[in-house]
């Protein structure tokens, strides 16, 4: 999937970086998928996501609100990346791109994908439907690929299994806790096996014992699945657990500042939580995001590693 910037779209020859462009409902087309090439022997594998001085404004004119870029950004096949920023410094702009969501203004973000369904999107709110029960809300990604009803059904029963939701599969998410219908919504967007995972604070809402514990859960998938993710939070904590890379981002517009990558083995546990080098990487994080934050100078220089 490639998203290309609105310039090369834009007949009217309307400055790219201007332009309004819906956001929510209407996805832009994606272009035919890249079928990657096996790499030569010692080479490491293209980039799952390539970003390159991708950047998007809001509104135009004197309004104009410029939220991102520019930004470079590869992930690796199977990596998992964490996104932490100030709030409002275009990391949701960033992941609505790599889903589609949004057209880039400048540069282009692509996706090297082999199958049908490249990018799946897990949000705070959860995104699942109320009107469905939990089975067809596992299964409703499926159906849209039209996979057989009989081994969509077969594989979202195991993902319900899976996510210790297996008896919960007639219900509808009303009647669900918040972490349950958090667990609906990744178990529907890995039951598609994307390419890439996008997750945009998805346990945001969630207290802190059932973020622990969900968190603990995503870092026990992931490394299974090996499914590329690109995961954003607010959670400094939580970046360092998960990410084998915890990418800074600088306040509007969001470029990335800086890179870590926190020293816990692959597969991890919770446990490095309580690991001696997590407490100063976190502090040291907290002091580049506090930069930022509150624009001190002497934070914003670092460039990525
Ligand atoms: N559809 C839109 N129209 C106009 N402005 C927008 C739109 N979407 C985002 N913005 C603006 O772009 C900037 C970046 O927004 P974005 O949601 O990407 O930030 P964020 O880093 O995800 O923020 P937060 O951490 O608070 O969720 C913000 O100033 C926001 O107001």
């Amino acid at each position: 999937m490639r998203a290309t910037p609105t310039a090369a779209r834009d007949r009217r020859g309307s400055p790219p970086a201007l332009r309004e462009e819906p956001t929510v409902g209407e996805p832009h087309p994606p272009t035919p998928s890249a079928v990657p090439r096996p790499a030569a022997p010692g080479t490491p594998p293209p980039p799952a996501l390539r970003a390159r001085s991708l950047g998007r404004s809001f509104g135009r004119g004197r309004s104009a609100l410029t939220a991102l870029g520019p930004l470079d950004l590869d992930v690796a096949p199977g990596e998992f990346v964490c996104l932490v920023g100030p709030s409002g410094c275009g990391k949701s702009t960033l992941l609505r791109i790599a889903a589609g969501l949004l057209r880039p203004g400048t540069g282009e973000l692509e996706i090297r994908a082999a199958g049908p369904r490249p990018a799946a999107m897990i949000f705070q709110d959860y995104g699942i439907y109320d009107w469905k029960t939990v089975l067809a809300n596992v299964r409703f990604g499926l159906d849209v690929q039209r996979v057989p009803r009989k081994e969509a059904e077969a594989r979202a029963r195991s993902w319900l299994a899976r996510m210790g939701l297996a008896e919960f599969a007639d219900a509808y998410p009303a009647t669900l806790s918040g972490g349950m219908r958090q667990r609906v919504a990744i178990a529907r967007a890995l039951a598609v096996e994307p390419e890439i995972l996008l997750m945009d604070e998805p346990f945001a809402a969630l207290d802190a014992q059932l973020r622990t514990i969900l968190q603990d859960e995503l870092l026990d998938l992931t490394q299974h699945t090996r499914t590329t993710t690109l995961f954003i939070t607010h959670s400094l904590e939580e970046a360092l657990v998960l990410g084998d890379r915890v990418l800074v981002m600088s306040a509007r517009p969001g470029r990335i500042i800086a890179e870590r990558r926190p020293p816990f083995g692959r597969p991890r546990s919770g446990a490095v939580r309580g690991a001696p080098q997590f407490a100063a990487l976190e502090a040291e994080l907290w002091e580049l995001l506090r930069g930022q934050v509150d624009g001190r100078p002497g934070t914003t220089a670092e460039v990525p590693a």
